[in-house]
Order: structure tokens, then C-alpha cells, then sequence
């Protein structure tokens, strides 16, 4: 079943010209046949980052290496050694402030890989609490397989990767989230590798995947990504503190300190503890070369992180009195001194010759071009499976919408019997307009809470968008359509509440501009609160954020301090007219008073018209119709999703090439100054 998904995968992948085949001849076969392998070959890296004063620290010093169809690379070390920076600059994605030199080679090429070229599987699992195993993948597949594949082959490839990644038993559990019973954080990691070889990619990048896993979920987790490179893929890993069993299942290991290479080879043959016993080509052969053996009844790979690791100095330093010494030669000489001298052993070592050369090799031959293993999904289908799981996934999160939903009938239900049939005496009319104010300005100020979500929901868009799944423009799109009932739900239910208690100016007309105005008021917010959710990934800084533009934008809706009095550089001209409740207000004002009568101060007549509360108490240009204030603020929602998508253009493009550009400015400066 396994096998036919795939070649059906590569039959839809070759047609679809998903992969440029340039030079076959010189394309080596993968254990199983499939001819697309990837070599990656780095040589001389080095990267720098520039520090916010202006410093600068080289995070990796002239690293070489390979990794090879079939293999799985660890790499290794202490914190802080540079793991995650050299899979980040293999996978480019290194940050902004990092600047990168020396060579990158994928199947003897210079490659970007970037957008889906390769599966990455970061540290965090950012999944849909509440979607289960099944539909996780399911959607996954869906917004990238092929619209011509037939669902019944998608649904066999699920499975199958649901058997090969050993989730079958969790396949209907929700992965979890504050209300829902989750999986386990090991079955977490495999979801999130699931998702990661759903489209068969020859090459894997995986960020410390067992971190946070007990030593049984570690070497399970371990254990599929050994098999997965047995399929011919290219596996490569940074791992923190493997247990034996798991350190067993890596064919090479890159050590690292500082930055710099303390071994690249074989992995195997570490378990022998004595190194009389091992072959040549272990590590633990080399550390013993190096005059660092491993002791024996010590894990290879702690004693391995244990030479490598300076903060031992620290620990030592501090618990001088408490260490009990023997005769290691570790406890001799400072860690730091270990690592220099092991540092400088492989630099001049037959392993660093052999990585040398197998790298020269590799540089020479010229593979397979790896296009985008992203979506081969249409636009259409990206934007249905997406506002589906989009809308899935707010109707089981009670957080979401529900709870926003019965907290918007409470207040309601309190401002009707608050207002309760306002009616028109003179005193109606101050009544009338306090209410629509607090109506679309305070009720609607409630959205804010749905501010959580969406930072989740951003960032499964980031991870999604960076393995190139879909785009923005469709998540822009699936993000609207999706909470739209929703909306229409709560404009609906607190709408008629608050309309019908209250009494406002009767006629079904009345009554739809009243729903109408306060759907696209609420849609408007949330329109901010997404723009806001895309630049301002902390919820607790974007709920004040977007807490403090509503406030302004209350102040200037024409409810506080009358239009006319609005002071009208800045608040009047432009910031009343680009605020919903402006708008709100103005149309809500017109739609309530105008036609009613309302008695005047004294009992007796005249009596004060709608047109002239409108006019000369609340300063309201009763010639707009309120039907344009509605269209205004249908245009304002709209003016606010394109900013939402320029934020996140903007984000993805022209911020880190701008950090980029000061990082470099500041390390010219610095290098000046020093000069
Ligand atoms: N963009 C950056 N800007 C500034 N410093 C950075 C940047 N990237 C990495 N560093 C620094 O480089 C060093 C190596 O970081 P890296 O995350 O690669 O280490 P690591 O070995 O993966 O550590 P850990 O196991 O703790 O994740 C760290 O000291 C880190 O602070």
C-alpha cells in the first residue's frame, strides 16, 4: 500500500513538474528505486550575526560536512554550540542578522532551499488543538496533493503515513488544547513529522525532535526517522542528550562546540566502550586518539557532549568543594582546553581529510535540480480546504467564538433592560445615542478577546507558509469566509436583543441597518486584530495594542466629543474617517432618530424632530445617507484585510531584508570605528 502511494506521488509529482530532472545519468538509486535523492554537501561555513550594538559573534567557524541519501546525521553538542544555526543555514532559513559564507550544495548545486524544497520540522509543535491526528494530515494533504490525485488514493496516503509514524491509536484523538484531552507530547512530535514526510521529501531537517520526550518516546521517535532515511531519504537531526539506544541509530554524527567542528564521521561502532575493541572509524576511536577515551560504563555520547561542553568549567568552579574527583583525564585539564585541543586534533585529522574530499567529490557531480516539494494543490481547493479547517476548528474551540457569543447576549440582554424601551421623550434622545455609542463602540470592543486565537492561528499559518503550503492571499481569504458565520451569528443574536429591548426606531428596514452596521462593525475589529495578530506575536502586547486604537478610535466616533469639535488636524482629518465607529455611530444615529418625534424639554409643544436632534445636538450630516456610512464601513473591513496582507508581505519580505541591511550597516560601522 506504501509503495503504491508513493509512485502514485512521484507519477502526480513528475507530471506536475515538481522536479526538474537535469542530468539523470548521474542520478544515484535510492534503496527503493526512486530515483530523486539529495546529496547536501556544506563547506568552509561560517556564520556571523550581528548583535543589536553593533558587534558582531561567529555562531559556526568553518564547518565542512555531507550528508547522504539513506543516512541520518545527528547533530550534536552542548547548548549554545550552533546545532540549530547549521541546520537553519542547510535549510536557509537562517535569520536576518545572520550573515552566511562559504558553500551550500544540494545534489552538487547551489540550492535556496526555502518554501517547501525541503521538510522542516521546527522545535515546537504548532498543530490545531482541535483537529485530530487524522484530519491533521488529512487537511495537510489536502491543501498540498494534487486536485487531479483521487481522494480515495489521498486517503490511502494518510493512512499509510498515519501507520509509518505509529499514530493509528491516537488517530482520532484531538491533539489538544486547553479544553480537549490531548495526545502525548511524543505523539505530538510524530504528528509533527507526519505532516513534515506527507509529501515524501528526499530531504529532512529536524530541529531536536526528541527534546521534551521521556527516553522510550525519544527513541521511538528516533527509530522512525532511522527508517525514514532507510527509504533513501536524507535525514538530518540536531540532538541534545541521546540515551545510548537512540545515539545506536544515527550512521553519522556532527559534533559541535562553539561552533566549531570537534568530529564529523561515522557514528556507529560509539557503543564499544573500550576503544581497544573499536574500529577506526567511531568516535569514540577518535576522542580516544585524541587523549580523551571514553571511561568505561560511561554512554559514549555523554562522555562525547561531556568533552565538549564548557560550561563543565563554570560548574566546577562554582561546586568546587562538592566534586568528588577521579582519575579522569577531564578532570585534569579545564573543558575548555579539551575542546581546543580536540578542535584542533580533527582539524588535522584523517576524518576532517576524508570529509574534505568526500565534499570535493560531491561538489563535482551535478544531481537532480529539487524544485518546491510544497503545495501541488489549485487555489481554489488551498482556499476550500483551508476555510474548512479554519471554520472546523472555530466551531469546536469554545474560546474561539462560543464563549464570545454568550458573553455578547449577556451584555446585550443588560443593555436592553438597561435601555429598556427608550422611548421618545426628550431625555430618549441623549438615551438613544449613548446606547448605539456603547452598542459599536464597547460591545464590538469585545472581539479583542479573540485575540489568542489568532496569534495561534498566525502561527500555524508561519509554519505552514514557510514549508510553502498555501500563500497568503489564501489565507487572508479562508480566514474571512471561515469566521463569517460566526459573525453573522453574533450580530444576529445580540442584534435583535438589543434592537427589540431597547425599541429602537421600528421598521424592518430599521432593524437590518441596525444588524447590518453592527456585523461589519465586529467584522472590522477582528480585521484590525488579525493586522495586529500579524506584526504582534504576543498576545499580551497585542490585546493593549489593539485595546488602545479601539479606545481611540471611540474617542473620535463623534459620541464624546462632537464632530464638529473634534480638533481637526490629526483627530478629525484622517483618524475619524478611518475608524469603523465613525462611521457606526453617524449611520446608527440617522437610522434611530431620523423620522421620530421626541417631546421637548417643557410638556408642551413643539415638539423636536429626529432631523433637528441629528443636526443641531449631535452635529450629523443628515444628508449622507446612512446607507454610505454602511458602505464605509464595508470598505474600512476591506482597507483593513489589505493591510492585514501587506503586514504579513511586509513581515516575510521587506523585514528581513531590512534587518538584514542595518545588521550589515552596523557591522560596517563597528568595523570603522574599530579601525
Ligand atoms: N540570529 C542570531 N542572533 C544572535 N545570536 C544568535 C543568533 N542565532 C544564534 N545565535 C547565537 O549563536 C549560538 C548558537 O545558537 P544555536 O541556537 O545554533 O545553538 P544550539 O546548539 O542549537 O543550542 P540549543 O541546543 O540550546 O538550541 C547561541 O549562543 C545563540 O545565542
Amino acid at each position: 500500500m506504501m509503495r503504491n502511494s508513493l509512485s502514485l506521488l512521484s507519477s502526480s509529482f513528475s507530471s506536475s513538474s515538481a522536479i526538474v530532472e537535469i542530468e539523470e545519468a548521474s542520478e544515484p538509486q535510492s534503496p527503493n528505486g526512486i530515483v530523486v535523492s539529495s546529496h547536501v554537501a556544506w563547506k568552509d561555513v561560517n556564520v556571523m550575526v550581528t548583535l543589536n550594538n553593533g558587534d558582531t559573534r561567529n555562531v559556526l567557524e568553518g564547518l565542512t560536512g555531507y550528508a547522504e541519501p539513506g543516512t541520518f546525521t545527528a547533530l550534536m553538542g552542548p547548548s549554545g554550540a550552533g546545532k540549530s544555526t547549521l541546520l537553519d543555514a542547510l535549510s536557509g532559513r537562517l535569520a536576518s542578522n545572520a550573515i552566511l559564507s562559504g558553500k551550500i550544495l544540494l545534489n552538487g548545486r547551489k540550492a535556496k532551499l526555502s518554501f517547501g524544497t525541503a521538510a522542516y520540522v521546527t522545535q515546537d509543535d504548532t498543530l490545531i488543538g482541535t483537529l485530530t491526528v487524522r484530519e491533521t494530515i488529512y487537511y495537510s494533504a489536502q491543501l498540498r496533493l494534487p486536485d487531479r490525485m483521487p481522494l480515495s488514493e489521498k486517503r490511502t496516503l494518510v493512512e499509510s503515513t498515519i501507520t509509518q509514524m505509529g499514530l493509528q491509536d491516537c488517530a482520532d484523538t484531538f491533539i489538544g488544547n486547553w479544553h480537549l484531552r490531548s495526545i502525548s507530547g511524543g505523539e505530538k512530535r510524530r504528528v509533527s513529522i507526519a505532516l513534515a514526510i506527507l509529501m515524501r521529501p528526499r530531504l529532512l531537517f529536524l530541529d531536536e525532535p526528541t527534546s521534551g520526550l521521556d527516553s522510550a518516546s525519544a527513541f521511538f521517535v528516533t527509530q522512525t526517522l532511522h527508517c525514514l532515511s532507510r527509504d533513501g531519504r536524507t535525514v538530518i537531526a540536531s540532538i541534545h542528550q541521546p540515551s545510548s539506544e537512540v545515539f545506536e541509530l544515527f550512521d553519522r554524527l556532527y559534533l559541535l562546540s562553539g561552533g566549531k567542528t570537534v568530529y564529523f564521521g561515522q557514528a556507529s561502532a560509539a557503543n564499544q566502550a573500550r576503544y581497544t575493541s573499536l574500529t577506526r572509524d567511531s568516535p569514540s576511536f577518535f576522542f580516544a586518539e585524541a587523549g580523551f577515551p571514553c571511561p568505561s560504563f560511561r554512554n559514549p555520547s555523554d562522555h562525547f557532549l561531556r568533552c565538549s561542553n564548557s560550561d563543565f568549567d563554570k560548574v566546577k568552579a562554582t561546586l568546587r568543594e562538592l566534586i568528588k574527583y577521579n582519575d579522569d583525564p577531564l578532570n585534569k585539564i579545564t573543558t575548555a582546553e579539551v575542546i581546543r585541543s580536540l578542535v584542533d586534533f580533527y582539524r588535522h585529522s584523517q576524518y576532517c581529510y576524508v570529509a574534505n574530499e568526500t565534499v570535493e567529490e560531491l561538489s563535482k557531480v551535478k544531481g537532480t535540480v529539487l524544485d518546491s516539494n510544497g503545495s501541488q494543490a489549485s487555489f481554489f481547493m488551498q482556499s476550500y480546504t483551508l476555510t474548512k479547517r479554519s471554520f472546523v476548528n472555530m466551531s469546536r474551540d469554545f474560546g474561539y467564538y462560543w464563549l464570545r457569543i454568550v458573553i455578547y447576549l449577556v451584555v446585550s440582554i443588560c443593555l436592553g433592560t438597561i435601555y429598556l424601551n427608550v422611548g421618545t421623550k426628550y431625555n430618549s434622545i441623549q438615551a438613544r445615542a449613548a446606547c448605539s455609542s456603547f452598542v459599536f463602540g464597547f460591545m464590538t470592543f469585545m472581539s479583542i478577546g479573540g485575540f489568542p486565537s489568532f496569534v495561534e492561528d498566525m502561527k500555524v499559518f508561519q509554519r505552514e507558509r514557510m514549508n510553502g503550503h498555501y500563500g497568503v492571499i489564501v489565507f487572508v481569504i479562508s480566514n474571512t469566509l471561515s469566521a463569517m458565520p460566526f459573525l453573522i451569528l453574533i450580530a444576529i443574536l445580540s442584534g435583535t436583543v438589543c434592537y427589540f429591548m431597547v425599541h429602537f426606531h421600528p421598521g424592518f428596514s430599521h432593524y437590518l441597518f441596525f444588524v447590518l452596521a453592527l456585523y461589519a462593525s465586529i467584522t472590522a475589529v477582528e480585521s484590525l486584530m488579525m493586522a495586529i495578530a500579524s506584526v504582534v506575536p504576543n498576545f499580551l502586547m497585542g490585546i493593549i495594542i489593539g485595546a488602545g486604537i479601539l479606545g481611540i478610535s471611540m474617542l473620535v466616533s463623534g459620541f464624546f466629543r462632537l464632530p464638529y469639535d473634534i480638533p481637526k488636524p490629526v483627530w478629525r482629518y484622517p483618524v475619524s474617517y478611518l475608524t469603523f465607529d465613525f462611521w457606526a455611530v453617524q449611520g446608527q444615529y440617522k437610522n434611530d432618530l431620523k423620522g421620530l418625534i421626541f417631546d421637548n424639554q417643557s410638556p408642551h409643544p413643539p415638539k423636536i424632530t429626529g432631523e433637528y436632534a441629528l443636526k443641531h445636538i449631535f452635529q450629523i450630516d443628515v444628508n449622507r445617507s446612512k446607507w454610505v456610512d454602511l458602505s464605509a464601513i464595508f470598505s474600512l473591513i476591506i482597507i483593513y484585510r489589505v493591510i492585514f496582507f501587506i503586514m504579513i508581505k511586509i513581515n516575510e519580505d521587506v523585514t528581513p531584508w531590512l534587518r538584514g541591511y542595518i545588521a550589515r550597516r552596523k557591522m560596517q560601522q563597528n568595523g570603522a570605528n574599530q579601525n
